[in-house]
Formats: C-alpha cells, sequence, structure tokens
C-alpha cells in the first residue's frame, strides 16, 4: 500500500446465488450461481480515473455496486485506506439511464439540494439555493432551471442535472456506470467533455464504466478490461492502445467506434459471449480466441506484470501492437 492508493480491492468475487434444478446440480455447477466478478485485484490511485471496460454481463455494473457499499463481495475485500483526517471518501454515483434515475414530483431545485442538506454542507434556504444555482450553471444549464422538473428536459439535459446532483454532494469519488450509453451520440460527447473537465478542474477520483473503449480511452488514465468477471488486462490507457497485451483487447480496440468520425457504432466482435453461469474452463476467453491452444482450454493462465506497471493473463507474449493480427476479423468489420 502507498500513500497515492485511494481504493484497493484484493481478490474480490461475487457469486448471485439462484435456485437449482436436481439435474444443473447433478451436472456440475458446484458454485450454485453466476459468479459475477472472479478475484479482481486492482488498485485506484488519488485523483485518478480508472475505466473498466467489457461487453455486457462481464460483471461491470455488479464491480460498481460493490465499491460503492451497495452489496458485499462474496470473498475478498474492499478498501479505501483512511485519508490524513481518518475519515472514509464521499462517494457519489451516476447511472446510466437519466430518466428513471430523477424523481419526476421534485423540482431540479430540490433534486439537487437533497445531498446538500443530507450531509450539511450548506445551511438555510438561501445558501442551499445559492449552491443549486452555481452547480446548475457548472453543468452547463441556468439558475432558472431549478424551478422546473425533470420531464421538461432532454436526456442529455437531464445527465448534466444527474451530475450536478452528484457534485452537490462534493464527492472525493464518483463512480460513473455507462453514463452516455443512453444518449444520441451527438449528446455523448458534450457529456464526456463535461465529465472531463469537471474531473480536471475538481481532481476527482473516479471509477468510470463502459462497453465502450473509445469512451474510457477519453476518460481514462488507467483502464482495466473485463471478460466473463475477471479483469484480463489492466495498463495505462496510452499503454492499452499502443501495446495491448491480451487478445480480447485487441479485439476490443477493433471493435471501438471512431470517435472523431459520425460513425460512433460499435462493431460486433466475433464469437458468441458464453453463459457467465457456466464460464469456459483454463482461460476463459479461449472458446473465442484465435491464438487458442490446448493449454488455453486445460489451464488457467497466470498473472503477467507488464514493463509499466500493467498487467494480462495470458498464456503466450504475443505482439498485438499492430491492426492486422485479426485479418478475418478487420476485413468483417471494415
Ligand atoms: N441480481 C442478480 N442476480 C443474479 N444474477 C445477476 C444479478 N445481477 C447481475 N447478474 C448476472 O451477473 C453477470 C454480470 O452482470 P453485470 O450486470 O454486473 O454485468 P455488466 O458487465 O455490468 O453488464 P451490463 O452492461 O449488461 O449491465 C451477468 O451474467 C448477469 O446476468
Amino acid at each position: 500500500m502507498s500513500a497515492s492508493d485511494f481504493l484497493i480491492l484484493n481478490h474480490v468475487s461475487k457469486v448471485y446465488r439462484r435456485n437449482q434444478s436436481l439435474l444443473e446440480r447433478l451436472k456440475k455447477n458446484e458454485t450454485g450461481g453466476t459468479k459475477a466478478v472472479s478475484d479482481v485485484s486492482l488498485t485506484v490511485h488519488h485523483g485518478e480515473t480508472m475505466g473498466l471496460v467489457g461487453e455486457s454481463g462481464c460483471g461491470k455494473s455488479t464491480l460498481a455496486r460493490l465499491v460503492s457499499g451497495l452489496m458485499a463481495p462474496t470473498s475478498g475485500e474492499i478498501s479505501f485506506p483512511p485519508n490524513a483526517a481518518g475519515n472514509k471518501p464521499r462517494l457519489q454515483m451516476i447511472f446510466q439511464d437519466p430518466y428513471s434515475s430523477l424523481n419526476g414530483r421534485w423540482t431540479i431545485e430540490d433534486i439537487i439540494a437533497e445531498p446538500i442538506r443530507v450531509h450539511k454542507l450548506r445551511t438555510g434556504r438561501t445558501a442551499i439555493r445559492a449552491r443549486v444555482d452555481e452547480l446548475l450553471i457548472q453543468v452547463g444549464l441556468s439558475a432558472a432551471d431549478a424551478e422546473k422538473y425533470p420531464q421538461e428536459f432532454s436526456g442529455g439535459q437531464r445527465q448534466r442535472i444527474c451530475i450536478a446532483r452528484a457534485l452537490a454532494g462534493e464527492p472525493e469519488f464518483l463512480i460513473l456506470d455507462e453514463p452516455t450509453s443512453a444518449l444520441d451520440v451527438s449528446v455523448q460527447a458534450q457529456i464526456l467533455n463535461l465529465l472531463r473537465d469537471l474531473q480536471k478542474n475538481l481532481h476527482l477520483t473516479s471509477l468510470f464504466i463502459t462497453h465502450n473503449l473509445s469512451v474510457v480511452r477519453i476518460m481514462a488514465d488507467r483502464i482495466g478490461v473485463m471478460y466473463l468477471g475477471e479483469l484480463v488486462e489492466e495498463a495505462t490507457a496510452e499503454e492499452l492502445f499502443r501495446k495491448p497485451r491480451h487478445p480480447y483487447t485487441r479485439l476490443l480496440i477493433d471493435a471501438a467506434p471512431d470517435m472523431d468520425t459520425s460513425d460512433r457504432s460499435l462493431h460486433p466482435i466475433a464469437g458468441e459471449l458464453p453463459n457467465p453461469a457456466f464460464p469456459p474452463s483454463g482461460c476463459r476467453f479461449h472458446t473465442r480466441c484465435p491464438f487458442a491452444q490446448d493449454i488455453c482450454r486445460n489451464t488457467v493462465p497466470p498473472q503477467k506484470a507488464t514493463e509499466a506497471s500493467g498487467m494480462f493473463r495470458c498464456h503466450f507474449d504475443l505482439d498485438l501492437s499492430n491492426a492486422t493480427v485479426f485479418p478475418a476479423v478487420n476485413a468483417r468489420t471494415a
């Protein structure tokens, strides 16, 4: 542990239990459920944005809920090393759906004022209203919007309100779970720009979760890649794109849309995602990996360190820096 450590995940796993049929029990699934997060170890440093990326169902949202304390891990530990004052950091979350996360019967003032009141950050109606106005302006809305209701705003504007509400709690740590995935492509870029400016100006530490690698490339200092509950690679954003070490990372890079063009759709990733309740043996990615050998089917790959303080889990040291390593995939998506 070092002084710059903000959040530490130590061998964290989460199993969702479910009722099994007799046949299922006889078959094999000894865990009796879905191991949505499997043995994840990760450190987030002060002031850093850690991106988590992977396809739907890889366990990203489960990890977010574990880190936020909404849910306890089945095994492993999650800790926030105490700051100088010995306090736990204040945490806020921003979710994907700005429609369901705002109470339609409350005015925007009530919504944004709530965390200010709960954490006793200002007292008195005038001071609280002044802070609400300030936050609305900070997220690109206007003080007059405080009197309105959520239904009067577009999706992008509602996400701005959610961001203002999160900032109202004066968080040291922000968890963003697919904050732009429900928005139109043109609005996505505006919200990402806003979030980037806020992170820079407010020196927030954050966990940014998305299925879109192009989005974390813009937002994150470091990126963790998840596949079927496991962290398969972790590196700085620069290193991950320059020299991916795991074949799944290479496929995600090839599937990522180009944020500089109007076509920002994700390209499909080859192969079918296995059922997380019954992950493949050995390397979980072997059923989709063009480099798979017998060892991949039978043996769990070791965790290997990269030169630049990253890590990856693959039996081989493949050179994946060139996009042509998956010609079939690239021909299909061209
Ligand atoms: N409450 C739950 N009970 C049982 N299984 C669950 C529960 N929540 C998630 N799962 C399962 O755990 C796995 C991981 O889900 P999770 O939502 O964390 O993934 P994700 O990567 O965030 O996906 P998405 O982007 O679709 O939300 C999936 O197989 C999912 O079906």
